[in-house]
Order: C-alpha cells, then sequence, then structure tokens
C-alpha cells in the first residue's frame, strides 16, 4: 500500500519542523535518516495523523484525515521509540492480545513469534528490560498485521539477538508486501535492512532521497551523519571517530 505525502509541513508555535515534504513510499523497505532533532518523529507521526499538519498525507491515495482511528490503526502500525510508552495491561500476552480485541482482527502471531520469547507471555510489562519491552511493544501493535508498518529507531535498547529479531521481522515485512519505514539516525543498521529507499531529513526538509549508491559521504556530513568511511574504518580498521578511548 502507498503512502505519500503533499506538501507536509509541522509547526510547534512559531517553530517549523517539517517544511513542504512531498515523498511517497510503496511495498519495500525505507530508511529515514536525519541527526537528532531532525524531525523524523515528528514525521512518522504526522504519517499517522498524530501531530497536526499542514498539505496532506494519502494512504491508499485517500487522505488519511478523512479516515477514523480505528481505520488509520488497523491501516498503520507505529512503534514508538520509547517501549514502555503505552503500556496497559497486567501480562505481556494480555499486552499484545488488546490490540486485536480493540480493532476486531485475529492478528497474526507470526509476527509475535518473531519478537517474543514464550517466557516473556506471563510478564508484567512494566518489569521488563528495555531491549525485552522494545520486543514486547513492537509486537503489541503490529500483531494487528498492518499493511503499513511505521518503526521509530526499532533498534534501540537491543542487543545482538534483538537486532537479529528485528532484521527478521523487516524482512518478514518485506516479503508480505509491506510498506515499511524506519527511522535511524545513523548508517549502521540501515545497511542490515537492505532498504530499498533512503530519505535524508535535515532542517525540516528532505535532503537526499534515492538508493544507497548514490548516497554520498559528503551527503551524510552534511546532514550531521556518521559517514559510511568511518564507519569502516572504525570497525575494520584504523581511523574510527577520532574519539581517544
Ligand atoms: N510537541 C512538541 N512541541 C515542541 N517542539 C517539539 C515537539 N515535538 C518535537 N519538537 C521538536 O521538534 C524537533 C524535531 O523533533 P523529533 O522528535 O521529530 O526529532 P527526531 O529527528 O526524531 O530526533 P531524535 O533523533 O533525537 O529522536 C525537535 O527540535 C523537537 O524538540
Amino acid at each position: 500500500m502507498i503512502i505519500e505525502t503533499r506538501n507536509l509541513s509541522v509547526f510547534f508555535g512559531n517553530k517549523v519542523v517539517l517544511r513542504n515534504i512531498t515523498t511517497s513510499f510503496g511495498s519495500g523497505v525505507h530508511i529515514v535518516l536525519g541527526r537528532n532533532g531532525a524531525g523524523k518523529t515528528t514525521f512518522l507521526r504526522a504519517l499517522a495523523n498524530l501531530v497536526k499538519f499542514d498539505g496532506d498525507v494519502l494512504v491508499g491515495g485517500r487522505s488519511i484525515k478523512s479516515f477514523s482511528r480505528k481505520e488509520i490503526a488497523k491501516l498503520i502500525g507505529y512503534c514508538w521509540q520509547n517501549p514502555y510508552y503505552g503500556f496497559i495491561e497486567v501480562t505481556v500476552e494480555d499486552e499484545i492480545k488488546a490490540i486485536t480485541r480493540i480493532l476486531g482482527v485475529d492478528g497474526n502471531w507470526e509476527v509475535v513469534e518473531l519478537l517474543v520469547p514464550k517466557e516473556l507471555m506471563g510478564r508484567d510489562p512494566s518489569t521488563l528490560s528495555g531491549g525485552e519491552a522494545k520486543r514486547v511493544s513492537m509486537a503489541s501493535i503490529l500483531v494487528a498485521d498492518q499493511p503499513i508498518w511505521l518503526l521509530d529507531e526499532p533498534f534501540t535498547y537491543l542487543d545482538r539477538d534483538g537486532v537479529e529479531a528485528i532484521i527478521k521481522l523487516v524482512n518478514y515485512g518485506r516479503r508480505r508486501g509491506k510498506t515499511i519505514i524506519v527511522t535511524l539516525h545513523e548508517i549502521f543498521y540501515a545497511s542490515l535492512l537492505k532498504p530499498d529507499t533512503y530519505t535524508i531529513i535535515d532542517g525540516g526538509i528532505v535532503k537526499f532521497s534515492g538508493k544507497w549508491n548514490s548516497l554520498s559521504d559528503d551527503e551524510l556530513i552534511e546532514s550531521g551523519l556518521v559517514p559510511r568511511g568511518v564507519i569502516c574504518d572504525s570497525v575494520c580498521g584504523s581511523r574510527g571517530f577520532g574519539v581517544q578511548v
């Protein structure tokens, strides 16, 4: 399913956070990059109609403003950055079932199996570790099997197994034709997701939109992002970030 923005602008008081952004995302994996405060979360929140905006967001060609909140929740799975935000139930299992009950859908438990180890099902969500909470939080939204997934910094809190779980989840979503938009503030994890497109937001506007091989290190540096060369050298060579540890 295609989600598009037409001259999307978001203002907080006098501050312009997003300015006239026109984009289109179809089935596949799309990375939105930007430095801290660039407007990535605000962009996702606008796509899910969770923040007031000028311009328009079209889902399947129809303005998001014409959908009810419940219709949007069936179309768009928005996974927020802070995993503890939104937990309301006493057990993880109830937390995951809640959205299926509210939306009246069966739920896709394959998504849950990819993210949540069985032994967590009986736990109180508020007692979970950061990584456990991140997995449960994402499962409790994406279990509704929406065609559009918005993943805000999905790798935060996660160790290697957690990172692998997210990569499997994204690949699963890709195979099922989902439109997956992932925000990141650095490119290290981006390449693991083998995205179809990259978009860089900086200063409220789109600075780059295209494929990995047309994205230059200069563009990354100008937008306050760590360039690929530095990451490669840090991992495999001698250059690093220029910080002595
Ligand atoms: N409700 C709000 N009221 C006022 N300013 C806001 C509000 N929400 C966000 N902002 C500001 O808008 C800008 C963009 O914030 P946003 O959270 O979208 O950035 P981000 O790119 O996701 O950053 P990060 O990488 O740090 O998560 C920031 O300067 C932030 O302080």
